[in-house]
């Protein structure tokens, strides 16, 4: 381990600035068989292994393809589902270790926005009193005019106007019930918001406008984000970090910045050469990784590195047998793959990466990283 690496994980969880602090977070949920007997016959590795800190005032963006278990990672970050093993530190208290009141207490300050807005308002319910049930859950309706002056101030900041109170879910747009549930996520004050998949309900124009409005607010009430999608385009636009998540676990990490530009774990660069620009002379000119098959199931994880499978830069014995830590590779940029750290450790040369290290057919290069696909099509065209 790197001096680099002891720092970032010895003192993430003392840090003042760390909000939430994930140690080796596991949930497994158990596969039961049999009508009377109701064995456990196997697990679904949902997440399994995740380390993970978020700073306040920061939004940290998850990103992976459906079933990589971003959800259950966000729920267990609000102890919606328990874990497995592990922990997760909130502002320094370790959830496990509450219970009764003191959750609760613990709870209001960590609120969950959803990915469709209708089915997660009561249709029956007003607007007024969604949100008013909010404060009531945490009793904080007691004074009349208090609360009204509070409702009537959550839908100015959320840009709704105040005649939204009479009205029902189902008179609004998608993007106006978004609204709905964010305002209702602020009703108890939160320090972090996790949203999950928060804008792909929504028309692409009206993504924007949340995206937005989710800024604003983090300005103004001194939000903390988790956001979960699975579109790389909205994740880049509002993450200051972003963490990429395959099977159970986060396989790279870095500034939404260097992610983008330079991706280190073959998996980030299959998912970025997927994402369509808009200029056809960029397209040609980009990597493009096609992966193959599909993704394994989660109760049935490959061992070693869990992208052995479909990895184009797959090292034989190691790479079916060792799994790879995530480890700082450049400063603030953590990957968990062996042939990352190879390059970057000089103990594969970029000169001495070879057509079998690389599948052709699954890898085609680019110019675009000076690190990752820059080396390998470096290494191809001067054997
Ligand atoms: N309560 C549960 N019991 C059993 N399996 C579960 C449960 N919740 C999730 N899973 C399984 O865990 C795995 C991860 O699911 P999760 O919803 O966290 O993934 P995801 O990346 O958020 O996917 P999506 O974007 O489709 O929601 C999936 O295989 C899912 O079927």
């Amino acid at each position: 381990m790197s001096p680099a690496d002891t720092t970032a994980d010895t003192t993430a969880a003392e840090q003042p600035d760390v909000l939430v602090s994930v140690e080796d977070l596991k949930v497994h949920f158990p596969i039961k068989r049999g009508m009377i007997l109701d064995r456990t016959v196997g697990y679904v590795y949902a997440v399994d292994g995740v380390d993970l800190t978020i700073r306040r005032g920061e939004t940290y963006g998850l990103v992976g393809e459906s079933g990589c278990g971003k959800s259950t990672l966000g729920r267990a970050l609000l102890r919606l589902v328990d874990e497995t093993t592990g922990s997760v530190v909130f502002d320094g208290t370790d959830l496990s270790t509450l219970k009764g009141e003191p959750l609760r207490r613990m709870r209001k300050r960590m609120q969950m926005v959803f990915q469709d807005p209708l089915s997660s308002l009561d249709p029956r319910q007003s607007v007024e009193s969604i949100l008013v049930e909010g404060l009531r859950a945490h009793g904080l309706d007691k004074d009349r005019e208090e609360t009204s002056s509070r409702l009537r101030s959550l839908l100015k900041a959320v840009g709704l106007p105040e005649s939204a109170l009479r009205k029902y879910p189902h008179e609004f747009s998608g993007g106006q019930r978004q609204r709905i549930g964010i305002a209702r996520a602020l009703t108890v004050n939160p320090d972090l918001i996790v949203a999950d998949e928060p804008v792909s309900a929504l028309d692409v124009s009206v993504q924007a406008q949340v995206i937005n409005l989710l800024g604003d607010l983090q300005q103004e009430f001194g939000l903390t984000y988790l956001v979960i999608a699975h579109d790389l385009a909205v994740v880049r636009h509002i993450s200051d970090r972003v963490g990429v998540m395959y099977l159970g676990g986060i396989v790279e990490e870095a500034t939404s910045d260097a992610l983008y530009t330079e991706p280190l774990h073959p998996y980030t660069r299959a998912l970025l050469s997927a994402v369509p620009v808009p200029d056809p002379a960029l397209e040609d000119r980009r990597e493009h990784i096609l992966l193959s098959g599909d993704l394994p199931s989660p109760a049935a994880p490959p061992s070693g590195c869990r992208f052995h499978t479909r990895c184009p830069w797959r090292q034989e014995t190691r790479c079916d047998t060792e799994r790879p830590v995530l480890r700082e590779l450049t400063p603030g940029h953590r990957v968990a793959c062996h042939f990352a750290e190879d390059i970057r450790d000089g103990r594969i040369g970029r000169h001495e990466v070879t057509a079998e290290a690389v599948d052709p057919d699954l890898a085609t290069g680019s110019t675009d990283s000076p690190f990752g696909p820059a080396s390998v099509t470096e290494a191809l065209d001067h054997p």
